[in-house]
């Protein structure tokens, strides 16, 4: 079967290409989204993609993640510097991660460098703009170790 990647984006990445673009650019999510699927074809993966504002809703998506994906990649926007849920939710269904952001978060406001998050990814991307996210999947493809899985419930 195909690996299979789930692709998470947080908080206003919904916005992305019209938000800040001096800082995050002017590719849309959509567009990201578009461009991942046809490396994932062209790697012969699979991804799939979901973008919540919510937290609970990332973590619930992360649960139901467990026995479905081999590997996630997560920009989990502002909730980086925020969520022990989000860390939780990830440690607990034991699929390896890599943490995305499209700035360089520490180049940026003090409280940015601190992810709750970043200590247990298998990598963390930043400051390469939208590119991040090819280079995660490119990564994840080749190099992710695979889902050994939290015990079931
Ligand atoms: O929403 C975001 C986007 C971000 O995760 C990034 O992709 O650069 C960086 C976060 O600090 C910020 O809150």
């Amino acid at each position: 079967m195909a690996q299979r990647i789930l692709l998470i984006n947080g908080p206003n990445l919904n916005l992305l290409g019209t938000r800040e673009p001096q800082i995050y650019g002017s590719t849309t999510l959509n567009d990201v989204i578009n461009q991942a699927k046809v490396q994932a074809d062209q790697l012969s993966i699979q991804i799939e993609d979901f973008q919540s504002n919510h937290e609970g809703a990332i973590v619930d998506r992360i649960q139901a993640a467990r026995g479905e994906i081999d590997g996630i990649i997560i920009n989990p926007g502002a909730f980086t510097h925020t969520s022990v849920a989000i860390r939780d939710a990830l440690l607990g269904v034991g699929i390896s991660f890599i943490e995305i952001h499209v700035s360089n978060v520490h180049a940026r406001e003090p409280w940015r460098k601190h992810s709750y998050l970043s200590d247990k990814a298998q990598a963390v991307i930043c400051g390469l703009g939208v590119f991040g996210y090819t280079a995660a999947i490119e990564f994840a493809a080749k190099h992710m170790k695979v889902n050994t899985g939290a015990s079931k419930l």
